[in-house]
């Protein structure tokens, strides 16, 4: 029996792209949310978060009536035939995730689910959750399917119409089947399994990445000390397809929403199970001492105190293409300027709230107006593209450290700037 009633619960990054491009199918979709104010900017077509193509896949939902939206779960689920739960799983204290808003969601859906439907969770949830929310639900005519989504930040809507594989886990593998068909328009891949192996493959993915980039930051620093240059080691490195090209840039740390509270979470399972796990113990600390080395790289640079300096920062989103700051390098890095007494202008074209400790500018040119050092956090296009000689002209100091490696060296060693990388040597 093919799903076409579909419920998604929680309309942020993951579950606005998954109701969107569902109901894009043609697929009748309803998005609840506990945000009164979002469902009402989502009926109007208004979406709040920066994602290429979705204010476009949210209007045409809208007008095919194929997308609604309702305040609450318990109001979007009357003849629902599948229920997929897109809520945060954020960083508890101890680090663990915190299932409070998917275990308020299934007590709250338990006795109104339709009999035959499948809850799906989708949020990134610890292995035994699916066990757990089928208890919590206390329906034995319901089925749980672990459904972890790899879309990232920026490009949600291309990573879900695009996956690499989609992966289905449940006790219930019939039901894990009809969750798959719902993907068969965009040939991935399917992975099919127990709910635990689901659960554990998005957590032993996301850790492998975070891994990658705490190796890839450390062959910089190797790079600094010994006159290697970075982009040629990995270029060298990537060639071989066990390893690949991608994700292998380095950077101030790797953060988000997610990366960090993902590895932090598996580390409390291990834990909770006896597991050393010490590599990825390594790869967080590691990533605690990037944006202090990066600062410390910086000062040294500078050749005087950071204590009353004043640094342009461009860039504060956790990468480009998002206004996401949750987790973002660029406010660590921000926070221990502060920290050592520099005063902080910062922009980002994305970014335009007021932050604590930084001053937040609505132009590159404003945040390198007389400033001591330019760093560059965030590799947003828009920053190549900037009029080097005229930056140049407007700061007081000549440095300009580049995080991301993203400017071209000899454009600003033209305009009279000095350029420093990370893992590369100075330009000639
Ligand atoms: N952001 C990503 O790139 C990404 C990618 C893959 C997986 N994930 C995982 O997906 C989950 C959701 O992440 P996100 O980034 O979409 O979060 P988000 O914060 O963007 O959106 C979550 C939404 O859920 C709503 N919500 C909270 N409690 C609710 C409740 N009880 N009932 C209904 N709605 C509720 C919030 O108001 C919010 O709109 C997390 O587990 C995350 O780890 C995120
Ligand atoms: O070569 C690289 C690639 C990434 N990063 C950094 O790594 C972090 C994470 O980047 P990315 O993975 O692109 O961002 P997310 O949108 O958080 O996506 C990750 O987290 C999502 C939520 O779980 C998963 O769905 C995605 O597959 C996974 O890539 C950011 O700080 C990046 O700047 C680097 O420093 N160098």
């Amino acid at each position: 029996m093919s799903i076409h009633r579909i419920t998604v619960v929680g309309a942020g990054y993951v579950g606005l792209t998954t109701g969107a491009c569902l109901a894009s199918f043609g697929h009748r979709v309803v998005c609840a949310d506990v945000d009164a104010g979002k469902i009402a900017r989502l009926r109007a077509g208004k979406v709040d978060i920066l994602e290429a193509g979705l204010p476009e896949l949210v209007a045409a939902g809208l007008a095919a009536g194929t997308l609604a939206f309702e305040v609450g779960a318990a109001a979007a689920v009357q003849d629902a035939e599948a229920v997929f739960l897109c809520v945060p799983t954020p960083m508890a204290a101890d680090g663990t995730a915190d299932l409070s808003a998917v275990a308020s969601v299934a007590a709250e859906l338990g006795a109104l689910l339709p009999a035959g439907c499948v809850v799906v969770n989708k949020s990134t949830v610890p292995v035994g959750t699916a066990e757990w929310v089928r208890r919590l639900l206390g329906r034995d005519d319901v089925a749980v399917v672990s459904n972890p989504e790899f879309l990232r930040e920026g490009s949600a809507v291309h990573d879900f119409l695009h996956p690499d594989r989609i992966v289905v886990g449940s006790a219930d593998e019939p039901a894990a089947r009809r969750i798959a068909e719902l993907y068969s328009p965009l040939r991935a891949p399917v992975v099919c399994t127990n709910a635990a192996s689901a659960e554990l493959i998005k957590y032993a993915a996301n850790c492998f990445l975070a891994v990658k980039l705490s190796y890839v930051n450390a062959v910089a620093e190797l790079c600094e000390t010994f006159g290697a240059e970075i982009d040629a080691v990995t270029a060298g490195m990537g060639h071989d397809p066990r390893i690949g090209q991608a994700f292998l840039r380095p950077g101030p740390g790797w953060g988000g929403p997610c990366l960090p509270k993902d590895a932090s979470a598996l580390l409390r399972l291990a834990e909770g199970r006896g597991v050393r796990f010490d590599l990825l113990q390594a790869a967080v600390d590691d990533n605690a001492r990037q944006s202090r080395r990066v600062v410390r790289r910086l000062a040294d640079e500078l050749g005087k105190p950071l204590d009353g300096a004043r640094i342009g920062l461009l860039g504060l989103a956790f990468k480009p293409g998002t206004n996401d700051l949750r987790g973002s390098p660029a406010l660590q890095v921000a926070e221990l300027l502060a920290d050592a007494g520099a005063e902080v202008v910062a922009h980002d074209p994305a970014v335009h709230r007021e932050l604590p400790r930084i001053t937040v500018v609505g132009d590159a040119y404003l945040a390198v107006k007389e400033v001591d050092a330019v760093l560059l956090v965030t590799e947003w296009p828009q920053f190549r593209e900037l009029d080097w000689p005229a930056v140049a002209d407007l700061m007081d100091g000549g440095l300009v450290f580049d995080a991301r490696n993203h400017l071209d060296p000899a454009v600003l060693e033209r305009s009279g700037l000095r350029w420093r990388g990370i893992g590369r040597q100075a330009a000639a």
